[in-house]
């Protein structure tokens, strides 16, 4: 199926090539070396210096743009109300369907912001750490709809990026492990006044039903300073997640904490069902009802070929 975001005669995005993208890298310098590289990509999801010179860099040198001007303005405010100036964190998105390497994009990006002349701090946050715990899942019925709007606590998250958005210091967000497949009880990952965050999860740019019981309730969205959508085709999608799920069958599923340990032991085809139908009853339906509908909303729009190289860039221009 071709669910290529549809260009409208009044497009607001600019498209690029891959080629004609990388010419935008102008003269921002290559600050990642092959070590580098290596320690950032992830399973399945590898990536090689020319994505980073040819997609990356450009996008660090754009972003570098928006920060500054996303200053100026909030100084602008400050000034006009009389108060005195603090630092507000410029809020950076990662959004996309489960197995598309989002991971991976974010820690990169990380890395080259940080890297900046200026050396921001940035933070990287994964919004899995509000899943509900699986006991709560569990209790509403919600273990096969891990990853859907029900299955977080959105008030959670919503706090938290306002806090961080206020200023506040010693922010503090949970922590998800995929390997035993639960928010990990007790860990937090602490968050004290960065310049830059980046978030990352399916539901980043998602907003809600709006208005709840007669009151103006905010979304995750609002505190969005740039959204970026990672696109691929269904098709790939699910190739890359079925053969994500058998590697780890090789590897992190042989641990003994791994919820999934089972699959290290049964027939590779009891192995491959399994996948086949986490993808096909939740991730997929996921991906449609909830995660792609939010591409619109998406600041810039990657879209990746077969062997996960960014193929075409959007961005929005008005
Ligand atoms: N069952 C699992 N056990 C261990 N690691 C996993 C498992 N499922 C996913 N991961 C890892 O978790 C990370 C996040 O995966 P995912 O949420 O699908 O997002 P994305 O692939 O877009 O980064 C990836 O680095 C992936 O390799
Ligand atoms: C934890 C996830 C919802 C992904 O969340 P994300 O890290 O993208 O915020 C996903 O990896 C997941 O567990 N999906 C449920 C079905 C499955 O086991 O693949």
């Amino acid at each position: 199926m071709d669910d290529r975001p549809r260009t409208p005669p009044l497009s607001p995005y600019a498209t690029f090539t891959r080629e004609s993208w990388a010419t935008l890298r102008a003269d921002t310098p290559l600050t990642l070396d092959q070590a580098d590289l290596e320690r950032l990509g992830s399973l399945n999801d590898p990536i090689d210096m020319s994505e980073v010179e040819q997609i990356y860099l450009p996008i660090s040198r754009l972003l570098a743009f928006y920060v500054t001007a996303r200053q100026q303005l909030f100084r602008a405010t400050q000034r006009f109300l009389g108060h005195s100036e603090h630092r507000v964190p410029f809020v950076i998105a990662v959004a996309g369907s489960v197995a598309v390497g989002k991971s991976t994009t974010a820690r990169v990006l990380r890395a080259l912001l940080a890297r900046w002349p200026a050396t921001p701090k940035v933070d990287l946050v994964t919004t899995d750490g509000f899943l509900l715990p699986n006991a709560a899942l569990a209790r509403e019925g919600l273990m096969a709809r891990k990853g859907f709007p029900e299955s977080y606590d959105v008030q959670g998250l919503l706090r938290f990026i306002s806090d961080i958005k206020a200023g506040k210091r010693g922010v503090r967000a949970p922590v998800y492990s995929h390997l035993v497949y639960d928010v990990v009880r007790g860990e937090h990952v602490t968050i004290d006044q960065p310049d830059i965050v980046i978030l990352e999860g399916l539901n980043v740019l998602q907003t809600g039903d709006r208005p709840r019981n007669g009151r103006v309730q905010p979304f995750v969205s609002d505190f969005i300073d740039f959204g970026i959508y990672l696109d691929a085709d269904e098709p790939l999608l699910h190739r890359w997640y079925v053969e994500r799920f058998m590697r780890l069958r090789e590897t992190a599923f042989r641990d003994p904490q791994s919820y999934f340990r089972k699959f290290a032991q049964v027939s590779k085809q009891e192995a491959l069902e399994t996948a086949e139908t986490l993808w096909s009853d939740i991730n997929l339906p996921n991906l449609r009802e909830n995660i792609r509908p939010t591409r619109a909303r998406a600041d810039l729009i990657l879209r990746k070929g077969r062997s996960h190289r960014i193929e075409e860039v959007r961005l929005r221009k008005i």
